[in-house]
């Protein structure tokens, strides 16, 4: 008897509000809520995949909304899928790519289920399906955010007592230059040797701001500095880069392979902060890596605040990657007031650990779903007013 091809059934997308345990502060907004865009796949023979695809700070860090992500899924990405091969997931980015431009985060979030479902219908974890993990665990940063020097010292020196985090990074931008570079001095001179302080300006600057800002950055003892200016700004991007010993960082700019095509040609940055979603997905991520790796470039596993499943997918990614210079900011889950996860995954000894098992080696807590999807409050009132 011939097997019956696995197909893919139906594509779930739901938007989750979660509150964070603290405000945290962006050079663009304040999050007091993170809002994650979830993908539930069911096959045809039973199986599931999970995904997700989530942003930060609504419109204000990228063009993609949660709600953009989750209407480019269910209008255009969805009737393309359904109906097709589970199995061939090179084919559905192929067709996806085909039929929808930009729109990374929803390519993304479909993706990670697609490569989830595999992996589990073959019993093997998204890492092996990319060639296998050299690493267990990864070093892990925490961002400090407060919007208040003593409150951020306060929490760093919490987070290195508890063998939490050793690298920190500082959001900056929102205040004049030289304030924000008196606040890295006093949280660098708290910590000393004991962390990393870099920090992240998410395009806050203009040229001439981070001319003055990367001296004095350099001077305190900061390692390395993230996307001082706008994106499309390679230019600038790589006169700094050029001008300091402090390492320049592109995040923002790198929207998936061409992006890191574009900025290895100009020599506009350092490292590259190497985020899953951004990328368009774990395998456009990957040829991100592939495209630094073979330019010399130093890499990072960056984040978009997903929660323990988006931070799952880029585990198993980075779990692949030998030389991940800067380590990783996969802490997603820790600036939640809950986890979404039936098991919550494991930070500890400064390190994130890979979770282990079939696919992203996690799954989704239903209850915690239900209690903060956004529709939750719609169907309730659907009910009550029966
Ligand atoms: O890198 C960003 O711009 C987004 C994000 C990552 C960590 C964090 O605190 O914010
Ligand atoms: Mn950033």
């Amino acid at each position: 008897m011939v097997n019956a091809v696995t197909k893919i059934d139906q594509i779930e997308t739901m938007i989750l509000d979660i509150p964070t345990i603290r405000g945290h502060v962006l050079s663009m907004a304040t999050m007091r809520v993170q809002t994650a865009v979830l993908v539930r796949m069911r096959f045809s023979d039973g199986s599931e995949g999970i995904g997700e695809g989530t942003t930060i700070g609504g419109l204000t860090y990228g063009p993609e909304s949660p709600e953009s992500i989750q209407s480019a899924i269910d209008t255009y990405i969805t009737p393309a899928l359904l109906g097709r091969s589970a199995d061939d997931v090179n084919g559905a980015l192929q067709l996806v790519d085909h039929l929808v431009k930009g729109n990374r985060i929803a390519k993304a979030a479909v993706e990670i289920a697609l490569w989830d479902g595999l992996g589990k219908r073959l019993g093997v974890s998204v890492a092996q399906l990319f060639g296998g993990a050299v690493h267990s665990r990864l070093p892990v940063a925490w961002t400090l955010a407060s919007g208040n020097s003593e409150t951020d010292i306060a929490e760093a020196q919490e987070m290195i007592a508890a063998r939490r985090h050793n690298i920190f990074k500082l959001k900056i931008g929102k205040r004049a230059v030289a304030e924000d570079v008196a606040h890295v001095a006093r949280i660098k001179a708290a910590v000393g040797d004991a962390a990393s302080i870099r920090v992240d300006v998410n395009q806050a600057w203009s040229l001439q701001d981070a001319r003055w800002g990367l001296r004095g950055l350099q001077d305190v003892g900061c390692e390395l500095v993230e996307q001082p200016v706008r994106a499309r700004y390679l230019n600038a991007l790589r006169e700094l880069t050029r001008a300091h010993e402090i390492a320049v960082m592109a995040d923002e700019a790198l929207n998936g392979p061409e992006d890191a095509v574009s900025i290895v040609a100009r020599g506009a940055a350092d490292v590259f902060a190497v985020k899953v979603a951004q990328s368009g997905g774990i395998k456009r991520a990957s040829e991100v890596v592939a495209i630094g790796q073979a330019a010399g470039l130093g890499l990072y596993a960056g984040t978009m605040l997903e929660t323990g499943l988006g931070t799952a997918a880029a585990l198993q990614l980075f779990a692949g990657i030998e030389d991940l210079r800067w380590g990783s900011e996969l802490f997603g889950p820790l600036l939640l007031t809950e986890d979404i996860l039936a098991t919550p995954i494991v930070y500890r000894d400064f390190t994130v650990e890979v979770p282990q098992g079939a696919g992203l080696g996690v799954s989704l807590d239903p209850d915690k779903i239900d209690f903060f999807r956004r529709d939750r409050a719609r169907s309730l009132k659907t009910v009550a007013g029966e």
